[in-house]
């Protein structure tokens, strides 16, 4: 646990889950804000939480109960701005550190937004279609009060979708009289949504893992690619980076772990997930029983994307591979980053490494407001500069100050939000 802080009476303190890895995060880059570190503690504490109720009936007429979460954690710099996740194992110490990491991912790529985050405790996987509704529609009720395009824009996260994205700006707007297609972005293309937002994460993994490679002199073609999550980040970054020659070795979802040193079809992998639902069965490559082998398979690049804390003391020195592209919020802890930093390994740290999702939600929101639409190139190309100038002024950060990139991009995060917190000041 990191020492020396408040820690909210409602958090379990014995067990902040990755709450504690962003606070030695918030502690790590104290050092380095000169005056603005009075402010800090702001950034320590979400500023709204709001944990509701969900109730459905189910298809059998038994009546369920979900856990529901908004957090806005900061909005010095804008409205909130962040995901919603729909998974079993959702706390609200999860959806803080997430809401917090969206505020520094917001301010690193500099979008005007704040940070926010939401989530319900659910398994979706046991809910058919029309409970997976009802479900989303209760819940954005119940988050009514606090979002809306001007305070808080949910948008996908793990197990939601443009269809989740539908349903929810349907029942804002049914609640508030008005088609407000700016509640949420990640939409269907129909409803408001943007070109190119679906594939827009992953793509911008590949963009900060190409200048990665640039920077340590890694040649893409024939590279390794080691990936964990096969979803919308994780499939889409492996894709890219095969089409730009690359060879992806591993992969690995909750079904299963393949291994394939000649490298795996990408697009056949991707296509067998969509039918199938996971990587299992894939008969490209060998099938890995002994899951822990993943982090020691040596490669070039490895995208974690599935979930936070995945990389630990306890495997972090198992690692080879010559840069950490984090494609998931979250996944490494500030004891494996310390290890990773010490064998040489360069990391880019989730708020720059998967910025091009919530950097075309940007772009679908102003498209929204304007009722303009741009093409899929002008957001590609916008996109891919947004993520270069965010990683080339980290990475000059990180080598004036000598810091890791992820001290170096809380660097450049935290003096945007406090120096906006200090502008506005504290009192109404
Ligand atoms: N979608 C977006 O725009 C953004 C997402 N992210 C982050 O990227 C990560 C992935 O999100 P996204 O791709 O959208 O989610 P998806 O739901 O599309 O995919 C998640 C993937 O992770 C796998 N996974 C989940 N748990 C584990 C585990 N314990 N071990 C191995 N694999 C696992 C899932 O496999 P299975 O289905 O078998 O469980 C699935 O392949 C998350 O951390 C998310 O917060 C960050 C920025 C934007
Ligand atoms: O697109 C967005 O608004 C946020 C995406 C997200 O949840 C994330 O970047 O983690």
């Amino acid at each position: 646990m990191a020492s020396g802080h408040a820690i909210p009476s409602y958090l379990n303190s014995e067990d902040l889950g990755p709450w504690a890895s962003y606070l030695e995060q918030i502690d790590r880059v104290a050092p380095h804000l000169g005056s603005l570190s009075r402010w800090l503690e702001t950034l320590k504490r979400p500023k709204r939480i709001l944990v509701v109720d969900v109730p459905i009936e189910l298809d059998n007429g038994a009546i369920a109960h979900f856990e529901g979460y908004r957090v806005q954690h900061n909005v010095s710099r804008g409205p909130g701005k962040g995901g919603v996740r729909y998974h079993q194992d959702v706390t609200l110490s999860e959806v803080m550190s997430l809401a917090a990491w969206m505020s520094i991912k917001n301010a690193t790529v500099n979008v005007p937004y704040g940070g926010a985050k939401g989530g319900i405790r659910v398994d979706p996987r046991t809910l058919s279609r029309g409970e997976l509704e009802r479900m989303t529609r209760r819940y954005t009720s119940e988050i009514n009060v606090i979002i809306g395009p001007n305070k808080d824009i949910p948008a996908p996260d793990v197990n939601t979708n443009e269809q989740v994205m539908a349903w929810m700006m349907d029942t804002y707007s049914m609640n508030t009289g008005q088609t407000a297609t700016g509640v949420v972005t990640g939409k269907p293309i129909t409803l408001g949504g943007s070109l190119g937002r679906r594939d827009a994460t992953g793509r911008g993994v590949f963009v900060v893992g190409s200048q990665a490679a640039e920077k340590i002199g890694l040649d893409l073609k024939g590279a390794r690619i080691a990936v964990q999550g096969f979803g919308n980040v994780g499939g889409i970054a492996a894709r890219l980076f095969q089409e730009a020659g690359a060879k992806v070795i591993a992969v690995q979802d909750h079904t299963g772990t393949l291994y394939q040193p000649g490298g795996i079809d990408a697009h056949a992998l991707l296509e067998h997930v969509q039918r199938t639902g996971g990587v299992k069965s894939f008969e490209g490559a060998e099938a890995l029983d002994d899951h822990d082998q993943f982090w020691k398979i040596e490669s070039d690049i490895l995208i974690p994307a599935a979930l936070e804390g995945q990389i630990t003391e306890r495997n972090a020195g198992d690692i080879r591979t010559r840069i950490v592209v984090e494609g998931a919020n979250g996944p490494t802890t500030p004891k494996a980053d310390d290890i990773l930093r010490e064998s040489g390994t360069l990391v880019v740290p989730d708020v720059v490494a998967n910025a091009g999702g919530v950097t075309v939600s940007y772009f679908e929101w102003v498209q929204d407001f304007s009722s303009f639409f741009w093409s899929e190139e002008e957001i590609n190309a916008r996109l891919e500069r947004i993520m270069r100038d965010a990683f080339a002024s980290v990475w000059q950060v990180s080598q004036e100050k000598s810091v890791s990139m992820r001290t170096a991009a809380y660097i450049v995060a935290c003096t945007r939000i406090l120096q906006a917190r200090e502008l506005r000041g504290l009192y109404p």
